[in-house]
């Protein structure tokens, strides 16, 4: 009875309003299916933050309801809060603890017996094991935060949150904490994720929601959200140097990139490669190569996000 279970997470109807007037959610509604990897995306400011904030138990909601792991926010919020680990935006430790000690801590909070904490199997699987005994603050920026992910462990989530995890985290580093949330996934662990970087969540995400100004505007498989694209791009070098562009009939734009090489965007809802090339080859135009370029998230990011 697949349909019994609830979603890792379920945000109904969400508003937030801080103190100031500034409607930072409006009426947000997501559902986050257990198991996956799901990326929410959105310009700064369009309430990313907001959402992982309460859903944390860090900023009150002005109204709507949130469940997460099936227990309310609001009714059960020690059951919600147990049900998740964040990794916030910014970086914050003790400087004088040692990544072991903040570990401990940590699973204190959480009320984890001594028996059953985790805290070097977690050093060793973010790859500071060596790390243990040193001061937090002799760490470098990458090993800060993955010190922040082993943190959000301690007490064995079974949602793990990433707000911003790669901001300022050079490509290797980038590239070791997606292994381990790759691992985590596989385990069972849903992992929700706030990125700017749009090719990181087509990469990783099975999913994604984006909002824009406190509203959702999609919540999709990434598969679907990238067939969203309609514009499609031919480029094509002809025979000869010309002066100026051909026109054709299924042609959005054409421009001359260089005396011999036409940039042509279509509508693939309109239009296909087929066409466009016969439309090149019907203005006597001899065609020595073609590259075509499939839309990305940026694509469907822009063309939903920037005001029509
Ligand atoms: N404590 C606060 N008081 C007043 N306004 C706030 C507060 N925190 C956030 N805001 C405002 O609410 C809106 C949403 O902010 P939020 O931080 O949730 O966005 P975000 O999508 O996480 O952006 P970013 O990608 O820059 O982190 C913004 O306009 C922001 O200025």
């Amino acid at each position: 009875m697949t349909d019994a279970i609830p979603p890792a997470i379920e945000i109904s109807h969400l508003t937030k309003v801080y103190a100031g007037g500034k409607r930072a959610l409006d009426d947000i509604s997501l559902s986050i299916p257990r198991g996956q990897i799901y990326g929410l995306l959105g310009p700064n400011g369009a309430g990313k933050s907001t959402t992982i904030n309460i859903l944390a138990g860090l900023v009150n909601k002005t109204s709507g309801s949130a469940r997460i792991w099936g227990f309310d926010i609001d009714q059960n919020p020690r059951n919600a809060k147990n049900s998740i680990g964040i990794v916030p935006q910014e970086i914050v430790f003790d400087p004088f603890f040692t990544p072991f000690e903040t570990l401990e801590n940590q699973a204190g909070y959480y009320g984890v017996p001594k028996g059953r904490r985790r805290s070097m199997e977690l050093l060793r699987a973010v790859h500071l094991e060596d790390k243990a005994h040193a001061y937090a603050r002799t760490l470098s920026g990458g090993m800060k935060r993955r010190l922040l992910v082993a943190k959000a462990m301690v007490h064995s989530p079974p949602i793990l949150v990433l707000d911003e995890p790669t901001a300022g985290v050079d490509v290797q580093l980038r590239q070791q904490l997606w292994e381990y949330v790759r691992e985590l996934n596989a385990l069972g662990v849903t992992i929700v994720l706030t990125t700017h970087y749009l090719e990181e969540a087509e990469e990783l995400c099975d999913r994604i929601g984006i909002i824009n100004h406190g509203r959702v505007i999609t919540d999709k498989p990434t598969r679907e959200l990238i067939a969203m694209a309609q514009e499609k791009v031919v480029q094509v070098t002809v025979d000869r140097d010309i002066a100026t562009a051909p026109s054709g009939p299924c042609f959005e734009k054409v421009e001359l990139s260089d005396p011999r090489t036409l940039t042509i965007t279509y509508m693939k809802d309109r239009a296909n490669a087929g066409q466009v090339l016969n439309a090149v080859q019907a203005s006597g135009l001899s065609i020595v190569d073609v590259v075509t370029r499939d839309p990305d998230l940026e694509d469907v990011f822009l063309s939903l996000t920037t005001p029509a």
